[in-house]
């Protein structure tokens, strides 16, 4: 797993973010599932989508949100990254689920926040609702999949 100094130098655009050992990741847009959705024999239909309004988004209990992160990342050739929820969430009977960062991916992160709880949580824009950690990969190739975007 890779530390703050590495991250800093491999991750420029988060630089203010770096933890001792990750990267804290802000809380951008979030949408509520409009329609259905599928995926058969690999072609993706994803669900419409409804942005709530921010800055202060009301997730109610047992419902799925999508969550984009804040700025885009770029992961370099040679690393992936894994993504866990911050503490403060979980405590509150909130999750975030999350898949792997591949090498070379460029864009923004989706992840899927969930309550859990019985209660209504509140949540403002821009707060940290996740950490990212970044490993070495021996011999990887590079992300080159659906959700790549043209970096400028
Ligand atoms: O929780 C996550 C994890 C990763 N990503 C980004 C980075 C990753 O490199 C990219 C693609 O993820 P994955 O390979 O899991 O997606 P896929 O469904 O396999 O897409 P494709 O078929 O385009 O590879 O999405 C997210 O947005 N959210």
């Amino acid at each position: 797993m890779l530390g703050e100094k590495e991250l800093i130098k491999l991750f420029p655009d988060f630089k203010e973010l770096v933890q001792p050992s990750g990267i804290d990741l802000r809380l951008d847009e979030v949408f509520k599932q409009m329609g259905p959705a599928s995926l058969i024999d690999n072609q993706k239909d994803l669900p419409e989508l409804e942005k709530l309004e921010p800055p202060i988004y009301t997730l109610k209990p047992k419902t799925a949100y999508l969550a984009t992160i804040d700025r885009k990342i770029k992961i370099p050739k040679g690393c992936s990254m894994l993504y866990l929820p911050r503490s403060t969430l979980l405590r509150s009977f909130v999750s975030v689920h999350t898949a792997v960062g591949d090498p070379g991916f460029y864009g923004t992160l989706q992840f899927m926040l969930y309550n859990y709880g019985e209660f209504d949580y509140t949540i403002k824009q821009g707060e940290r609702i996740a950490q990212g950690v970044v490993f070495n990969v021996t011999g990887s190739g590079e992300y080159n999949g659906s959700y790549q975007e043209e970096e400028n």
